[in-house]
């Protein structure tokens, strides 16, 4: 279905410019004219703020053709064209706060212990009036309670579909579809990289080569050690159990082991079994009470996660009404992490419209 024009374009500021922010700036580019007249959408970036990369501000928005030429074969954005109006240098609080961005793009690293700097990230936009979306699982899993409360109290959007399942509606999908029913257990795979790395050693590839082969790929994060670890995994069952459960649940509630001590010899006993490794993530409800765990388990081939492959992820919500509901899709990646990103701009998108209407 053909929507109306949007008269008025969304301006864009991106924090962190490596995988996911190029992943969504490619689509932002390529499906400019459709996003344009089939959805009524259309977004200028104005400003891109990256740790080492450089950063760039034009109020009137920067020609996304040439910034991703520019990234793409120097890996900096220093070879910008210096145009009339355009202030670079600026660091990810000042383009938060001093840009003229209606939203902000936060795809920076994630951090496992502490969440930040990308929290404080959240804060300042919000506390700006202006919305998020992001793929920085840190904030979501640390300060739910805190950032949709401030959120809500600037009257804005926080979007993060990405950080559980990349662009998959993991999040989406139990929320809306879903909504009515008591979600009383969410099983998955949930981690792209381990689940790559474990089909690859089960063909015969070595543990190390198979880490380096899914950080080619763009699936692991820049500290792979919270992908093998298990921490990627216990962040995004903590961001299901709050956002879909409605149960608050600390990260350091939920036991956590990964595939680090995984061995050809190990992938062999499974095998003889008539089973295949998988890194499970858990989060049951009982009595009111939530008990969680990311953890390799023996899966057995005829269990549905068995065969989830490479850089997929699956994840099974347990219930009342509906009994089991299985959703499967890409876990990681470039194109399919950016995605998750539109999807959360659309939705804004359209809200802003209907209060307009
Ligand atoms: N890759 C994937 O498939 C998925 C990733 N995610 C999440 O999305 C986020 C981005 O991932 P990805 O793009 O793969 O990661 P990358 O490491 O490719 O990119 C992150 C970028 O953020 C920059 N950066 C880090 N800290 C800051 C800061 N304080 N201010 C400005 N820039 C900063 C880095 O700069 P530099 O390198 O120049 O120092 C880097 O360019 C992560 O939080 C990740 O967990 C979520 C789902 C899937
Ligand atoms: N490193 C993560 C990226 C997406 O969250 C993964 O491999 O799943």
């Amino acid at each position: 279905m053909k929507r109306g024009k949007n008269s008025m374009a969304h301006k864009l500021a991106f924090i962190g410019f490596g995988v996911v922010g190029q992943g969504l700036a490619e689509i932002l580019q390529d499906k400019r004219e459709s996003l344009k007249n089939e959805e009524g959408f259309e977004a200028k970036v104005v400003a891109i703020s990256d740790f080492r990369k450089g950063s760039l501000y034009h109020p009137q928005g920067l020609d996304l053709e040439a910034v991703l030429e520019t990234v793409q074969t120097t890996g900096s954005l220093d070879g910008y064209p210096n145009t009339d109006g355009l202030i670079t240098g600026w660091d990810s609080l000042q383009t938060i706060t001093q840009s003229n961005a209606d939203t902000i793009v936060e795809v920076s690293y994630t951090d496992v212990q502490t969440g930040q700097p990308a929290i404080d990230h959240c804060r300042a936009a919000f506390e700006s009036g202006k919305n998020v979306v992001m793929t920085n699982k840190g904030p979501v899993a640390l300060a739910y309670q805190e950032l949709s409360a401030l959120a809500h109290k600037h009257q804005v959007s926080w979007g993060f579909e990405g950080t559980v399942m990349s662009g998959t509606p993991a999040l989406r999908m139990p929320k809306l579809a879903l909504a009515g029913n008591d979600i009383t257990e969410i099983r998955g795979i949930l981690n792209g990289t381990t689940n790559f790395m474990l089909m690859r050693m089960d063909e015969g590839e070595s543990y190390g080569a198979a880490l380096k082969e899914a950080q080619s790929l763009g699936y692991a994060e820049a500290d792979p050690t919270s992908d093998v670890e298990g921490l990627d995994a216990r962040y995004k069952i903590v961001i299901l159990a709050q956002h879909v459960m409605g149960m608050p649940l600390s990260v350091e509630a939920v036991e956590c082991t990964g595939i680090s001590q995984m061995t050809p010899e190990l992938i062999e006993q499974a095998r003889a079994e008539g089973k295949r490794w998988k890194l499970i993530a858990t989060a049951k409800k009982e009595h009111g009470v939530i008990a969680a765990k990311v953890s390799a388990e023996k899966v057995p081939l005829d269990d549905p996660l068995a065969s989830v492959s490479g850089a997929l992820n699956a994840i099974t919500y347990e219930t009342d009404l509906l009994g089991p509901v299985t959703l499967c899709g890409a876990g990681a990646g470039k194109t399919e992490t950016g995605f998750s990103l539109l999807i959360d701009l659309l939705t804004i998108a359209k809200a802003r419209e209907t209060v307009r209407s």
